[in-house]
């Protein structure tokens, strides 16, 4: 396999730490640079924390999509600024394989025409454990037979978006078999405003926030004298790195956008 040269936005956070890892240990991943709020100019090697990788920091991330020589950036930061890098890889002929969540579908649409016109494969998707994404297949299976289902999504506090991309995801792949319907009481009242959580075509979402999580999610289906709850937990975020590699790797033989790792499953 032909090394795949690879620039990483947010390396210093909780996710992009956990890819440059994931690159130094893949031979045919290289890191071609790095886009980073600070330490512009200096060599990821020489910061405390960072694995021992020879390539460069940038600021600036249009100088650094535009400069260095890369075939994929991956995009792990804050969804303000994950919009802005996955136009200007688009723009600069580089492949965007983003973990980023919070685009609003308006932006997700632009995304996509831009990387049809571009013809360069794109994965967003918004959440890479493989055990996510079969939580959310198997959701969307149980939904065809119960359609009353609420989504309980659990995420460390530092998390900027509610509900989550995995919570948003699912949602939309009940939709696809769910017909729309209120849920719960006819007549029922909040009596404190947010304590039935977001509606969602009738379907209820819960986000919960506390130090200690990392990223969790239940769906739980009720039906007559009984409940199915479909778990996953991510109790560390090594779990999404299979998913990242195997997106960077099926990115460079794309000429699409792909939303949501499951499309590149068998
Ligand atoms: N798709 C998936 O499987 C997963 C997605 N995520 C998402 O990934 C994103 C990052 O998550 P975490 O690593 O937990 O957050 P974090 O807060 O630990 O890291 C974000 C990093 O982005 C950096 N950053 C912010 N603006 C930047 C800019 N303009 N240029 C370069 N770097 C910038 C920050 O300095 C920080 O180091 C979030 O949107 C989160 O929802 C997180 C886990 C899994
Ligand atoms: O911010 C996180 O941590 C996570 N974000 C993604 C999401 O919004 O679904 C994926 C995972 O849940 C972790």
């Amino acid at each position: 396999m032909e090394t795949i040269k690879v620039i990483v936005a947010g390396p210093r956070g909780k996710m992009g730490s956990e890819a440059l890892n994931m690159i130094q240990r893949e031979q045919h991943l290289s890191l071609a640079a790095c886009i980073d709020r600070e330490n512009d100019g200096i060599n990821v090697k020489d910061i405390h924390g960072l694995p021992d990788l020879d390539a460069l920091i940038y600021t600036d991330a249009e100088a650094c999509l535009n400069e260095v020589e890369a075939d994929v950036l991956i995009d792990l930061t804050t969804p303000d600024n994950g919009y802005i890098h996955t136009k200007l890889a688009l723009n600069n002929g580089v492949r965007p394989v983003v973990g980023t969540t919070g685009f609003t579908q308006e932006q997700l649409q632009e995304l996509t025409s831009l990387a049809e016109e571009k013809q360069l494969g794109t994965v967003i998707a918004p959440n890479f454990a493989i055990g996510a994404v079969l939580m959310m297949q198997f959701s969307k299976w149980a939904a065809k037979h119960f359609p009353d289902v609420e989504i309980i999504e659990k995420h460390h506090d530092q998390k900027l978006d509610a509900p989550s991309g995995t919570a948003v995801k699912t949602a939309e792949l009940i939709k696809e078999v769910r017909n729309p319907h209120h849920q719960g009481h006819k007549d029922e009242k909040e009596t404190l405003p947010g304590a039935r959580g977001a509606d969602e075509e009738g379907m209820r979402i819960h986000s919960m926030r506390l130090p200690g999580l990392v990223a969790h999610q239940e769906v739980v289906f009720g039906g007559l004298g009984e409940t199915l709850t479909i778990k996953h937990d991510s109790i560390h975020r090594e779990s999404f790195m299979s998913g990242v590699k195997l997106a960077v790797e099926k990115a460079v033989e794309l000429d699409t956008l792909v939303y949501g790792l499951e499309h590149l499953l068998d």
